[in-house]
């Protein structure tokens, strides 16, 4: 069997093209919607990610907002930059860039963003409606990778409805809210979530339908751990150096020899990345649809 390609570049674009409608059709109602960033100092990993969404909002009709700080910045004067955020009127959602330099405390800082701007999904006001509602139909932003990763997958007609999935990983922005929205009744998953303290995990991975790899651990995922037939999405982002270009490139969590087992395996890049960024876009469209009723 060679695994059909969940294929996010394509996906996102399908999803930015009816983003701009709806953008569109706010302008209509003299509604734009803004979205602000928030980058701290000079990792280029997160410059070229806050490059991407500012690229990306312009794409689809978004105004953008740029708060850029040293790496040396204080945490008051990133408190302070969040709170610059949160008054800025032409900004209707905005995003922490993570990771934060070392020394910066970073669940104070999401704390402090206001929820009803919080386009990443995040604070945790956000991550307790996602605990708490898990019959209603959710009116606040999603975390972005796990939204893009269903919505991937649900576009390309996997079907989640009592799919035994199972988690690897468990960080806020992917391992731990993922398992909230899979388990929603509208979704009925039944999620293990595994983590470095798992005594095995083979054992978990052979029995999943679906398998999330978000460990960051190259090729963790290997064709033995995996059950024939299981669709495979790789979150994991390690960067190693390509000995043919000398350049640094992405290297996920799931080996090559998987795409020989699996029924549908993302690549990566071009699976979750690409996704991630559209989810951020409708987190801040369906925001601002919100607010203009
Ligand atoms: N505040 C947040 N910080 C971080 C998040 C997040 O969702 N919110 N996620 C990641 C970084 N990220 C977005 O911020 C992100 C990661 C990857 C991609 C992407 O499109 N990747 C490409 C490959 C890029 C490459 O070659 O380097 C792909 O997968 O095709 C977009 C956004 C951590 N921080």
């Amino acid at each position: 069997m060679t695994a059909q390609v969940l294929d996010g570049t394509a996906t996102a674009a399908a999803i930015k093209g009816e983003l701009t409608a709806r953008v569109a059709a706010l302008a209509a109602r003299g509604v734009r919607p803004g979205l602000g960033t928030l980058l701290v100092g000079d990792d280029p990993g997160s410059r070229w990610y806050v490059a991407g969404k500012h690229k990306d909002c312009a794409e689809v009709g978004i105004a953008s907002i740029r708060e850029d700080l040293p790496e040396t910045a204080t945490q008051q004067e990133v408190e302070d930059a969040v709170a610059r955020l949160n008054a800025d009127p032409a900004c209707t959602g905005f995003i922490v860039q993570l990771p934060l330099p070392k020394g910066i405390d970073t669940n104070r800082v999401l704390e402090l963003i206001d929820p009803d701007k919080d386009a990443d999904g995040l604070h945790p006001t956000n991550l307790g409606r996602l605990v708490l509602r898990v019959n209603e139909p959710i009116d606040s932003p999603l975390p972005c990778t796990p939204r893009g990763i269903i919505e991937l997958l649900e576009r390309h007609g996997v079907d989640l409805a009592g799919a035994d999935v199972t988690v690897v990983g468990r960080g806020t922005t992917v391992g731990r809210s993922i398992g909230l929205l899979l388990t929603r009744r509208a979704i009925n998953a039944t999620v293990t979530l595994t983590h470095t303290g798992t005594a095995d995990l083979a054992e978990h991975t052979r029995n999943a339908d679906v398998i999330v790899a978000a460990a960051g651990v190259p090729g963790i995922i290997s064709a033995d751990i995996v059950k024939p037939g299981a669709v495979v999405v790789d979150v994991g982002v390690s960067r190693a150096t390509d000995p043919e270009t000398g350049k640094s490139r992405v290297v996920g969590d799931v080996a090559p020899e998987v795409r020989e087992i699996a029924s549908w395996v993302s690549p990566n890049p071009g699976g979750v990345g690409p996704m991630t960024r559209a989810m951020l876009l409708s987190n801040v469209v369906d925001t601002a649809e919100r607010l203009a009723g």
